[in-house]
């Protein structure tokens, strides 16, 4: 890469998405920017969907790029895609989006897209998913995951799919459009994350699928993680146009890379979701079936690794949820109160609580192991009822959660012996650091809040 040229990560996470400049001589941010996408939207499930307003993810996106200094764009030798993994979004080929120049800015927007459906959807029942085929992989498919919503689609909606011919993740929509590849191209990490996919193979079960009517043309070439997936079709947001450009990648996989740096390390995340993970020796294998009822599960890294990972459902989102029902509570009572100012008031009031009797069982959303169990609170006393106390016993729910499914013992047994904090959930809430400096009895230090986007850039620096 030419002297002075900068790398550009762009992280499309869960709540916001984020943006990072990296020299890549030395590998520093010289510029960053985060804008909430606020793109939750009606699901024809009702309650149990989870979709996003595609449009609104692109709006995100385009104000983050926007606001980085068009002189530093203009010095991008490549970018590095990462986002929510297990998603689902379609679009037609040679389609999915339109470009416009405003202000002299080129920029995309998403068009006939439909929406992304979360891996928080929960449309999929047991029921539903017990009836599915048997994939031939070490990872079972869950709720959320890209080929178990388009099989709801295939058997509950079949005219749905009718009208798309491409799909991928919501980070392989936007290298598609950008690089304007005809047929949508995915990393192992994040077919993965669909499931039907064999990460020592690395091919689509397509004997599987095919044989239970599955439309295996949907499903995006595969390219190895760190890959190119193509060039910029044209000059976006100022970033010259045949700028090289990776094949999206696992959000999760992108936040361990920037923040792990021995192998002996596990790194906590903690954003809308959270995962507890440490990297597994090099040559290890994942066995060639599922085990449902675990809660580690492996998934592939870079160069044939492997991540051990307890990934929960209940992160941020969690924290999240009860801010939302204290906002609904306030504005109930004739009040109001912003979010940011009632994040900032309950983690003051659980600071000046470092004890709760409390227990706070916070699943929510379930977990993947357990996707019927839910969320409870118990012991509960008279004493213990304040904002305070109840906000530090969900904040140690949350972290003694992960620890349920990925232990200190375990950590240690495994060579673990330190505990790498990221996420911005996380770099945002001094409570839940205290708890997990509580709960894993191993010196934690903190990464960066925008970890994902720098991650994706790293990779893409460190590439031939
Ligand atoms: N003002 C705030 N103070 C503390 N935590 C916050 C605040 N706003 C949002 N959060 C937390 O950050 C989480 C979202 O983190 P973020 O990194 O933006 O998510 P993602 O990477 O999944 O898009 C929310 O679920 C919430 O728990
Ligand atoms: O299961 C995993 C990873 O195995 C995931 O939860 C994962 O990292 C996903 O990308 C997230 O769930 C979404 O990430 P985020 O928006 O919470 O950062």
């Amino acid at each position: 890469m030419a002297d002075g040229s900068l790398v550009l990560g762009v992280d499309v996470g869960t709540s916001s998405v984020k943006a990072v400049l990296l020299a890549a001589s030395s590998g520093h941010v010289v510029s960053s920017q985060s804008r909430d996408s606020r793109a939750g939207a009606e699901s024809e499930c009702g309650l149990r969907g989870k979709e996003q307003d595609v449009s609104k993810i692109i709006g995100a996106l385009n104000g983050c790029l926007t606001a980085l200094p068009r002189e530093r764009l203009q010095k991008v030798s490549r970018i590095g895609i990462s986002g929510q993994m297990h998603g689902a979004v379609f679009w037609k080929r040679n389609a999915g989006c339109h470009w416009i120049n405003s202000g002299n800015v080129r920029t995309f927007e998403a068009k006939d897209v439909s929406g992304l459906i979360t891996w928080e959807d929960g449309r999929c029942s047991t029921e539903f998913l017990s009836s599915l085929p048997k994939p031939q992989s070490h990872l079972s498919v869950a709720t959320g995951f890209g080929c178990a919503t388009i099989f709801w689609y295939l058997r509950n909606r079949s005219d749905f799919l009718q009208n798309y011919d491409a799909a991928g993740t919501i980070q392989d929509y936007v290298v598609s459009m950008i690089c304007g590849l005809e047929v949508p191209k995915m990393s192992v990490q994040n077919a993965a994350s669909w499931g039907y996919f064999n990460t020592c193979s690395k091919t689509w079960n397509t004997d599987i699928l095919e044989a239970s009517g599955f439309p295996v043309s949907l499903l995006p070439e595969i390219a190895d993680s760190g890959c190119l997936a193509g060039k910029l079709s044209c000059d976006w947001c100022g970033i010259p146009q045949g700028t090289e450009v990776g094949v999206a990648l696992g959000d999760f996989q992108c936040s361990v890379y920037s923040s792990m740096t021995e192998d002996t390390d596990a790194v906590l995340n903690i954003s809308t979701s959270a995962q507890l993970t440490f990297s597994m020796p090099e040559g290890f294998q994942p066995q060639d079936h599922p085990s449902p009822g675990e809660a580690v599960v492996y998934f592939p890294y870079f160069n044939d690794r492997y991540l051990a990972v307890a990934a929960s459902l209940n992160g941020g989102n969690v924290f999240a949820s009860f801010v939302a029902m204290l906002s609904q509570w306030v504005s109930e009572l004739g009040l109001d109160i912003s979010d940011s100012s009632l994040y900032t008031q309950v983690i003051k009031a659980a600071l000046s609580h470092g004890e709760s009797g409390l227990t706070v069982c916070p699943i929510l959303f379930g977990e993947r192991h357990i996707p019927d169990a839910l969320a409870s609170v118990s012991n509960i006393t008279a004493s213990e009822l304040s904002l305070g106390h109840v906000t530090r016993a969900l904040c140690r729910g949350i972290i003694e959660n992960l620890h349920t499914m990925l232990s200190a013992h375990r950590l240690r047994e495994s060579g673990v012996t330190r505990l790498i904090g990221s996420g911005s959930a996380l770099a945002r809430n001094d409570v839940l650091r205290q708890e997990v400096e509580r709960i894993f009895p191993f010196p934690v230090v903190y990464g960066n809040d925008v970890d994902s986007a720098v991650g994706v850039a790293m990779v893409m620096i460190k590439r031939r």
